[in-house]
C-alpha cells in the first residue's frame, strides 16, 4: 500500500510556483497578491488563515489578511469585498468560511469578482466547471485531482469513482472533475441507501463527509485508491479523517493520511489559482 503524501507533493508544486513568482519579480513586475477576509475569531478559521499566510510567504507571494469584527453587517462585509475587487494590486480574494451566523454566505460570495475568485465558489466559475470550460477551480477538488495524477491516475477511463458527499465546496465539483477525466462517477450522500455496498464497487473512493472514521474496510474494494478529504478535530485536539486509516490501509492500494493529505494540497492549489489569476490580470493589461 502506498501512502499519498500531500505534504511532500504540495511542497514540490510550491517549489515550481515559487520559481515562477521569482521570475515574475525579477522581471520587475508586481508580485501576485492574495487577499484573505476573515470575519470573527473562530479558532479553526484563524489557524487556517495563518496557514494561508505562511503558504504565500513560502512562495514569495504578497498576502493581505483583512480581519473584521464578527459584529459588522452584511453590507459592510460586501463593501470590503468590493474594495478588493477594485484594487488592481489584488489578484485573489478568499472569504474564509464559515461566516458568523448572521451573514448570508451566498450573497457575499456572489460579490467576489469571478476573475479574483481563487476559491472557485462564484456561480460563474461553478458554471464554467459544469460546462467543462476554463475557469478557477475549487481548491480541494483540484488538489485531489493532483494527488491522483501523482500516482499515475490521469485518464480515469474504465474506473469507477464514488464520491461520498455532495457539497458545493468539495463533493459536487470533485465529481465533475472526475467525470471530465472519464471516470464513471457515483455521488453518494446522507440519503444514499446501501452506502457500504456502493462504496465497495469503487476503484477510487473519496470521502468528503465530516464524520470521523466512518469509512471502514467493509466500504473498500481490495486495491482501491482511497482519498480522505475529511478534517475532524477530536476531543484530544488531534485531527482525524473520514476514513478509518488503520482499518483501511492494508486493503487499499493507495491512501491519503490526515493530517498531511488533502489539506496541504488545498492550500497549494489556492496559490496556484492566485498565480493563474495574476497571469490573466496581467495579460489583459488592466
Ligand atoms: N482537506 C481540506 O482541505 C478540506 C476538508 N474539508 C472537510 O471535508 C469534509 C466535508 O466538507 P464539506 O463538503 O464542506 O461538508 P458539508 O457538511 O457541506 O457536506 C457533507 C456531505 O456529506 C454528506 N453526508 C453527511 N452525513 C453522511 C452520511 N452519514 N453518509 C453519507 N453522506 C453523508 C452530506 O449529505 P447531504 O448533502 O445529504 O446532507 C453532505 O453532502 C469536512 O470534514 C470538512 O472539514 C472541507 C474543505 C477542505
Ligand atoms: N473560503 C474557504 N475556502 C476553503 O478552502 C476553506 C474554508 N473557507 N474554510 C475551511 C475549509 C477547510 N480548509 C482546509 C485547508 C487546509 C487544511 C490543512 O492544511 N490541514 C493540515 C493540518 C492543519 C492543522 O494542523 O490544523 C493537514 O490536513 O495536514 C485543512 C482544511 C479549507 N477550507
Amino acid at each position: 500500500m502506498k501512502i499519498i503524501d500531500g505534504k511532500e507533493l504540495s511542497a514540490k508544486i510550491r517549489q515550481t510556483i515559487k520559481q515562477e513568482v521569482q521570475e515574475i519579480k525579477e522581471h520587475g513586475n508586481r508580485s501576485p497578491l492574495l487577499s484573505v477576509i476573515l470575519v470573527g475569531d473562530n479558532p479553526a478559521s484563524q489557524s487556517y488563515v495563518r496557514g494561508k499566510e505562511n503558504a504565500c510567504l513560502s512562495v514569495g507571494m504578497e498576502n493581505r489578511t483583512i480581519r473584521l469584527d464578527a459584529n459588522i453587517s452584511q453590507a459592510e462585509l460586501i463593501q470590503v469585498v468590493r474594495q478588493q475587487n477594485e484594487d488592481p494590486d489584488v489578484d485573489g480574494i478568499l472569504v474564509q468560511l464559515p461566516l458568523p451566523d448572521h451573514f448570508e454566505t451566498n450573497p457575499v460570495l456572489d460579490q467576489i469578482s469571478p476573475d479574483k475568485d481563487v476559491d472557485g465558489l462564484h456561480p460563474v466559475n461553478a458554471g464554467l466547471l459544469l460546462a467543462g470550460r476554463d475557469g478557477l477551480l475549487p481548491c480541494t477538488p483540484n488538489g485531489v485531482m493532483e494527488m491522483l495524477k501523482s500516482i499515475g491516475l490521469e485518464d480515469l477511463s474504465g474506473l469507477n469513482a464514488v464520491v461520498v458527499g455532495r457539497s458545493n465546496l468539495v463533493g459536487k465539483p470533485l465529481s465533475l472533475l472526475l467525470q471530465q477525466k472519464n471516470a464513471t462517477v457515483t455521488m453518494a450522500h446522507s440519503r444514499t441507501k446501501d452506502l457500504a455496498q456502493i462504496c465497495s464497487k469503487a476503484d477510487i473512493l473519496i470521502a468528503a463527509v465530516g464524520r470521523p472514521k466512518m469509512i471502514t474496510s467493509e466500504y473498500v474494494k481490495a486495491g482501491a485508491v482511497v482519498i480522505d478529504v475529511g478534517i475532524n478535530r477530536m476531543e484530544n485536539g488531534k485531527l482525524c479523517g473520514d476514513v478509518d486509516f488503520e482499518d483501511v490501509k492494508d486493503k487499499a492500494s493507495a491512501i491519503t493520511p490526515v493530517p498531511g493529505g488533502v489539506g496541504p494540497m488545498t492550500v497549494c492549489m489556492l496559490l496556484m489559482n492566485t498565480l493563474k489569476a495574476y497571469k490573466e490580470h496581467e495579460s489583459y493589461g488592466r
